[in-house]
């Protein structure tokens, strides 16, 4: 923890680069975004980083659950084996994130749940799982803008201006920009070109609009923990 990475991120020059740089600007909102710099100064409101935790614990468990479409969907068992390493990285670490977030604000991790979805954290979730059931290439593609965001922006930061200890949310940006999490997105990539060079025309057209559209939703992730997005009627159960 606490090591700044170094960047796998802009390396590879293959179809996962070049979705990499159409979305740029997409990254460079997501960077800019208010939520997240009020992560990165300190300043951001119990409410909207509650409301973003309780949104987040929903999205980690559908993506889990689209690391088991994968396996479905897995050609050999070294597949079957990295997607069974991810899952296991999820349950197991991923929620340390959360925990920074909640102990900053004196919160229980297990009162920070939510039984609802908000529409965006609702409509990303949707998009992922409907890849899941097109190929493994146009779901890997829905997946790997998730941890690039979040990698490249946390190794960004670390490297310009790294989160002052008495930043309360300090241990979420360290958690991203360590080695593993650099690994992990060098991996996905890795996976993403493979797929994309073994696919067709028209699957890798899918797939670039699947990454596209995970982007778009990183950026509205943000946009919805920072507004406290609600539905106007009433809050919908899980389904
Ligand atoms: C909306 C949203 N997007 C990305 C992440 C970060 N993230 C989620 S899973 C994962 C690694 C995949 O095994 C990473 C880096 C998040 N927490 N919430």
């Amino acid at each position: 923890m606490g090591v700044v990475a170094m960047s796998s991120v802009s390396a590879s020059s293959g179809f996962s680069a070049e979705q990499r740089r159409r979305c740029d600007e997409l990254f460079e909102t997501f960077y800019a975004h208010p939520f997240l710099r009020g992560l990165a100064d300190g300043t951001a409101s119990r409410e909207s980083v509650l409301h973003y935790v309780g949104q987040d614990n929903q999205y980690l468990t559908a993506f889990i659950r689209c690391y088991g479409l994968g396996l479905a969907k897995s050609p050999d068992r070294q597949w079957m084996a990295w997607f069974r390493d991810n899952v296991t990285f999820l349950l197991a670490d991923e929620t340390h994130p959360h925990h920074v977030l909640c102990q900053a604000f004196g919160v229980d991790y297990a009162d920070a749940q939510l039984d609802t979805m908000a529409p965006t954290a609702q409509a990303y979730i949707n998009h992922m799982m409907v890849s899941g059931y097109d190929s493994l290439g146009v779901l890997m593609a829905a997946l790997l803008p998730c941890p690039w965001t979040y990698i490249w922006a946390a190794q960004r930061q670390q490297a310009k201006a790294p989160a002052a200890q008495d930043n309360p949310f300090a241990g979420w940006w360290e958690f991203y920009a360590n080695v593993e999490c650099d690994e992990l997105l060098a991996q996905f990539i890795a996976r993403v070109d493979a797929l994309a060079e073994q696919a067709g025309p028209a699957e890798r057209a899918r797939m670039a609009a699947a990454f596209e559209a995970s982007c778009e939703y990183e950026v509205a992730f943000w946009e919805m923990a920072f507004t406290q997005q609600r539905w106007q009627h009433k809050e919908l159960a899980l389904n």
